[in-house]
């Protein structure tokens, strides 16, 4: 013992434990494991109640405030102007837009290129075009392709990026689980499949459309397909297509003099250009409570239905600010969107509520002139590269758009109206839709009457749509 090289030396011998000692050792591996055992179940119900509490609270608010009542898209008038507006005015209440949720209620499957980031605090109250990065895309529309039959017809429509089908969806009525019933729908899937930007523009325009809800005058999302790489956009069909087309089919069927209502009448009548006129401006001021800024409003871009209502389309905006050579590389034979555009976003891009009152006074014009082409023969497109500057001299000099062929003068000054130069001078669709309220109830007031009980038909029908998915994924479950 006195020779060891050291207590390290000693220590190192393997010592055998007598039989007294055993038990001590015995006794206190048990207490060890016993309480690494209590340990490890105190974490794992600490864990599980966090993720209780966590999940409890994302259901909540996952849930619109007034879904509990059954009405979830109707809105109650909350400021003093909303109810005085709304007593003024049959036109049923204005439905809300889905609520911005964090990205917890997310759908799981999203990829992470496509995942949500949580909005800046200073975003939170700006147009929803600025934000789109921060928009969340609603788990509860998610549609099961299988659900879906895409026609292999003509397409519908397609546009830069996007190419628009007829399809059918297919649920099971929650009463009867046997009956099987269809669903018309328009559906937009990118032309490419395979393309990434195109896919993120699909889904951009999807979190667009869950953000802007549900409107008689706006074209309602009925789902979207986001699983994988696939992106679709499943909105309502609307059988006339859009407006411009329909304007122009139906100028032959024009009769100016028809101003008193026939239900029955199969022609186009100038009631029916100012019924468009007040309706676009209905759907555009409820945009401007999202608050969406729409930036290409144009009749190409709004779409009819049997009934003569409209719904106004195109949310697919990504593009219309990222890529300034969207407003100039268009082929001759395309209408020019700088011919929508206002003075200030030709120039310096700026998009505002003023900015789609602008192209609004475009609109009126295409309508009240059946579908005529703003400033075809005006303008000359020799010099492309320079055209931007042209337009915008041509307007800065004060000259603008002639006075179409079917708009009286009072309707003409509100065209000039929406196309001020200073566009806080500009005036708004507020004012728009009492001028063209007021113009239908003295033209026909039964007119009126037919219009407004047809935009509350079709706000049910656009409740109905949301019930569809719902019902579906009861009978899933
Ligand atoms: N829900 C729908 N029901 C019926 N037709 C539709 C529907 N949606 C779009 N269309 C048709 O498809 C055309 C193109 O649609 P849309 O403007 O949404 O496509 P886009 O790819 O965004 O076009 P753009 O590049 O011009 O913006 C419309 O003009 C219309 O004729």
């Amino acid at each position: 013992r006195n020779l060891t090289l050291g207590r390290n030396f000693e220590d190192s011998f393997k010592r055998v434990p007598r039989a007294s000692e055993k038990n001590e050792l015995g006794d206190s591996n048990v207490q060890q494991i016993i309480f690494i055992s209590l340990y490890s179940v105190f974490v794992a119900l600490a864990i599980g109640i966090c993720c209780l509490i966590k999940a409890y609270k994302s259901k909540k608010r996952q849930l619109p405030a007034n879904r509990s009542k059954g009405n979830e898209y109707l809105l109650e008038p909350t400021t003093a102007d909303q109810k005085k507006r709304y007593s003024n005015n049959i036109v049923p209440p204005e439905p809300t837009p889905y609520p911005i949720t964090s990205g917890e209620d997310d759908f799981g499957k999203t990829p992470s290129r496509l995942s949500n980031e949580e909005c800046p605090p200073e975003l939170k109250l700006a147009p929803i075009n600025d934000r789109i990065k921060y928009l969340h895309y609603y788990a509860e529309v998610e549609i099961n392709e299988e659900d879906l039959d895409i026609s292999k017809g003509r397409p519908l429509g397609s546009g830069e990026f996007g190419i628009i089908r007829k399809g059918f969806l297919r649920s099971k009525n929650s009463k009867n689980k046997e009956t099987e019933s269809r669903l018309e729908v328009a559906v937009k899937s990118p032309l490419n499949e395979y393309n990434h930007i195109q896919q993120e523009l699909i889904y951009d325009e999807l979190k667009v459309m869950c953000a802007v809800g549900k409107h008689p005058n706006i074209l309602a999302l009925v789902g979207g397909i986001t699983i994988g790489e696939k992106r679709m956009i499943i909105s309502e069909l609307v059988e006339n297509g859009d407006l411009l087309s329909f304007l122009r089919k139906n100028r032959r069927n024009f009769t100016i003099d028809q101003l008193a209502f026939e239900p029955e009448k199969p022609s186009l009548g100038l009631v029916d250009l100012v019924s468009f006129a007040f309706q676009i401006a209905k759907g555009m001021e409820y945009l401007i409570h999202v608050p969406c800024v729409h930036r290409d409003l144009a009749l190409r871009n709004v779409l009819i239905k049997g009934n003569m209502v409209i719904r106004i389309a195109d949310f697919g905006l990504a593009r219309r600010h990222k890529n300034k050579d969207y407003y100039k590389t268009q082929s001759v034979d395309t209408p020019l969107p700088i011919h929508w555009m206002a003075p200030e976003s030709i120039d310096k891009l700026l998009f505002t509520q003023k900015s789609d009152v602008w192209s609004y006074g475009v609109c009126l014009y295409e309508l009240f002139s059946l579908g005529k082409s703003p400033y075809k023969n005006v303008i000359k497109y020799d010099e492309r590269d320079s055209y931007c500057k042209y337009v915008l001299a041509y307007l800065n000099e004060g000259k603008r758009l002639a006075q179409p062929a079917h708009a009286d003068a009072e309707i003409y000054n509100v065209m000039k109206l929406c196309w001020d130069l200073d566009m806080n001078s500009r005036t708004t669709f507020l004012d728009c839709i009492e001028f063209f309220e007021k113009e239908l109830k003295t033209t026909s007031n039964e007119y009126f009457l037919d219009l407004t009980r047809k935009l509350r038909s079709e706000t049910n029908n656009q409740l109905r749509l949301s019930n569809w998915l719902s019902d579906e994924k009861h009978c899933d479950s």
